[in-house]
């Protein structure tokens, strides 16, 4: 890790200054101030920012792999935008082959995207749809180090799982499933199948989220008694729907039907085993529509012949279809195959909220419903999209001041604003100063979803820091610092009194711009690239400088000098629109009064 943070800078930015460093004294000073002169028209308004904040616009039209049954409404949808290919019941060998051609993947809990998908993408799949709930099939881990977004469709199978639940609650108590296969095989069994009441009877509720929740509110209506178990969920919203909240053993101990609504993660895998069907009721009766990894299958087998559970509803299995059908086969089983989502409505529904997320993430917008990424509010984003392009600027100016050799491990991010301090949502800035400061110095690809793993990844240590002004809090940031300690730079002058590379920016005019670089003060718009020179302060320096890079026919966007002192140093920051050689820019180094200078490419 270390060793992979050690960047060799010379590198990928072959040298361009010229003259040598300074020493820290004559480069620290602190007093500066600025003169700006607009050389040719801003093109503010000409400036359109990326919408991308995740991933840039594909330029071709994109390809979305559909690997399972998804709504038609959906795919017509993806069909707007995208070259859509459905092919379902691939094997994982033919979805590792095909993905790699895929911009997007559109999945249900049928289709493992392990690591080894991701693996063989090469780097295309940005976008992986889960259209439904239960992301436990996807390896996020591997999506988030390989840079795909995850999103997923959390709302629109809610009512189908919950109406399936209860279905399969009042199906199991009356041996519905049961009675109707021995009636179609010929006998009238009415002694066989008494079922049981619910009324008055306790249901355990476990994990009492969105699916939680509403069978919780369908069995009060048929007159049972709710309790619920979740370690996260507000007490208050139980109360509100008359659901006391208990402890796991209280739940399990007093209930005689419980109903599994909790996602399968590590903590909940086998939840229910041997040991916590001792715990239970004779003659509990346990529905699951959850997953079936939630449940130790084999001691359920043996809590169910021993008569510790009279009887089981299972809509799900920890491998689907289940291969031993000793469970499913048991007569106090009733079994159906994942069916819970599966209404006309929510598949529709489940369809059109995949479609709309994956097209918003391939077209680079910040999705309501992802997984593995931050889910940043569209007013909160529309806000900060200007600082977003700051962000990733100031990342990319403030790595290119550091000198060839120097690994960047320890970076500083200041952000100046009026506003409280939790009412600024960081992460987005976050991810793209860290954005601008690998890219332009390896070859990952970083965005919002990978951006945190891969500095750590680096051993790159971003801390951030709020400076709180004075002022009025409309905007929702002043200015963003960045500072690299620790590391030697290629321009001397971009260090602080303390001796770290030090950069600042605003947004002026929805541009935005450096306003600090080192002590000095200058004010360039963070377009096109970037000289910076530092030269005595004397007349008829900006006239030479102009006048190499005019011969070349490059042109002049901006201007700016920031100066300790009349007719002392000063830095010049210049804009320009089109690359000057290498020939004008040793022109530019050779003029005497110029002390060091730097070409960065923004
Ligand atoms: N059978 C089917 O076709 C369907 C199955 N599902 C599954 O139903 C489950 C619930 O889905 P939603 O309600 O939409 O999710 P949700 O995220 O709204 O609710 C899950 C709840 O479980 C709670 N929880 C987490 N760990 C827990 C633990 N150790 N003990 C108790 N509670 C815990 C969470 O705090 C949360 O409140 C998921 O596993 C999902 O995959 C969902 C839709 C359809
Ligand atoms: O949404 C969920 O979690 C489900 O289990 C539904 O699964 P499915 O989309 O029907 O394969």
């Amino acid at each position: 890790m270390a060793a992979s943070s050690c960047i060799n800078l010379s590198s990928k930015f072959p040298s361009l200054s010229w003259k040598s460093h300074l020493s820290s004294t004559t480069s620290t000073s602190t007093s500066t101030s600025t003169s700006t002169f607009s050389i040719s028209p801003l093109r503010a308004h000409h400036h359109h920012y990326p919408r991308f904040v995740i991933f840039a616009m594909c330029s071709a039209k994109p390809t979305v792999l559909v690997a399972e049954k998804l709504g038609e409404a959906g795919v017509n949808l993806l069909k707007q935008f995208a070259d859509v290919d459905c092919s379902y019941n691939l094997t994982h060998k033919e979805l590792c082959t095909k993905i790699s051609l895929c911009d997007a993947l559109i999945v249900r809990s049928g289709t493992k995207v392990s690591r080894e998908v991701f693996e063989s993408s090469g780097g295309r799949l940005k976008v992986v749809g889960r259209a439904g709930v239960g992301i436990d099939n996807v390896d996020l881990a591997a999506a988030t180090e390989h840079g795909c977004l995850v999103v997923n469709a959390p709302t629109a199978n809610t009512v189908a799982a919950a109406e399936h639940g209860i279905a399969l609650l009042t199906a199991m108590a009356r041996n519905i499933a049961q009675a109707d296969a021995s009636l179609k095989a010929g006998k009238w069994l009415r002694n066989k199948y008494v079922g049981v009441s619910l009324v008055g009877k306790t249901l355990a509720v476990m994990g009492f989220g969105k699916v939680g929740s509403e069978v919780a509110r369908r069995a009060k209506g048929l007159g049972m008694h709710v309790i619920a178990h979740d370690p996260y969920a507000p007490a208050d919203r139980a109360r509100a729907t008359g659901v006391e909240l208990v402890s796991f053993d209280e739940a399990i101990a007093s209930a005689d039907f419980i109903s599994l609504h909790m996602p399968l993660t590590p903590a909940t895998n086998k939840i229910l085993n041997d040991e916590t069907f001792a715990k239970m009721k004779k003659g509990v009766r346990i529905v699951n529509v959850a997953r079936g990894g939630v449940i130790d299958e084999d001691a359920l087998v043996r809590a169910l012949d021993a008569g510790i559970v009279a009887q089981a509803a299972l809509d799900v299995f920890t491998v689907e279809p289940p291969k031993d059908s000793k469970l499913v086969q048991h007569e106090n089983v009733t079994a159906t195959p994942h069916l819970g989502a599966s209404t006309m409505e929510a598949q529709e529904g489940v369809a059109i909220e995949i479609a709309e997320a994956v097209v918003g993430a391939l077209n680079g917008e910040l999705a309501a419903t992802a997984v593995n990424a931050p889910m940043v509010p569209a007013e909160v984003l529309s806000e900060l999209k200007p600082f977003v392009a700051l962000a990733e600027k100031l990342g990319r100016l403030a790595v290119q001041l550091v000198a060839g050799g120097s690994g960047v491990k320890s970076v500083k991010v200041i952000y100046g604003s009026a506003r409280a301090p939790d009412d600024l949502d960081t992460r987005l800035l976050r991810a793209m100063i860290t954005k601008g400061l690998i890219e332009p110095i390896s070859s990952s690809f970083v965005n919002l979803v990978n951006a945190d793993f891969t500095a750590k990844q680096r051993g790159l240590r971003i801390a951030e820091e709020r400076s709180l002004l004075n002022g009025s809090p409309e905007s929702p940031l002043e200015f963003i610092q960045v500072q690299i300690s620790s590391v030697d730079s290629k321009f001397a002058s971009a260090l602080s009194d303390s001796g770290e590379i030090r950069v600042e920016g605003r947004v002026k005019d929805g541009i935005p711009h450096v306003t600090k670089v080192g002590s000095f003060e200058v004010d360039v718009s963070l377009e096109g690239s970037i000289i910076l020179c530092r030269q005595v302060d004397q007349p008829g320096m900006i006239g030479k400088v102009g006048s190499i890079l005019s011969e070349e026919n490059v042109n002049v966007s901006f201007m700016s000098v920031g100066r300790i002192a009349p007719r002392k140093h000063a830095v010049m920051a210049i804009g320009v629109d089109e690359e000057p050689t290498k020939e004008s820019l040793k022109r530019i180094g050779e003029i005497p009064a110029v002390e060091e200078f730097v070409y960065l490419k923004i």
